[in-house]
């Protein structure tokens, strides 16, 4: 099972890399604005899911969510110590 900083690691190495098909690299390349536009809309699936659906959707849609904010930290340039020091 992967966990938030394994994930980290891999969209790292894939915005070095930046191999075919990558999703994440398209995500980079959209710019942050459009990294912010999928993670509102992210953030909306997790109140919805949440609040309508089940314990699994909820928890499917929470981990693209993290998914997300992870590009949007590799967009920045920003380290998982750079968010956990705020925590
Ligand atoms: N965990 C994720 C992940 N979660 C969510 N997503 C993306 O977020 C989208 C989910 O959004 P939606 O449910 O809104 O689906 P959608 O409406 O089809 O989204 P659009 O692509 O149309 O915008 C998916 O289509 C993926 O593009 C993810 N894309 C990649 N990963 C992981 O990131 C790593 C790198 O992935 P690649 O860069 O694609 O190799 C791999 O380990 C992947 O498993």
């Amino acid at each position: 099972m992967k966990s938030f900083e394994d994930l980290f690691t891999e969209l790292q190495h894939k915005a070095a890399a930046r191999p075919e098909g990558s999703g994440t690299v398209a995500e980079l390349d959209a710019g942050i604005h459009a990294i912010g536009k999928k993670v509102v809309e992210e953030a909306a699936e997790v109140w919805m899911a949440a609040e309508y659906e089940s314990d699994d959707a909820a928890a499917e849609e929470i981990s693209q969510l993290v998914y997300h904010l992870q590009v949007m930290m590799v967009a920045r340039g920003l380290t998982l110590e750079d968010v956990y020091r705020h925590l």
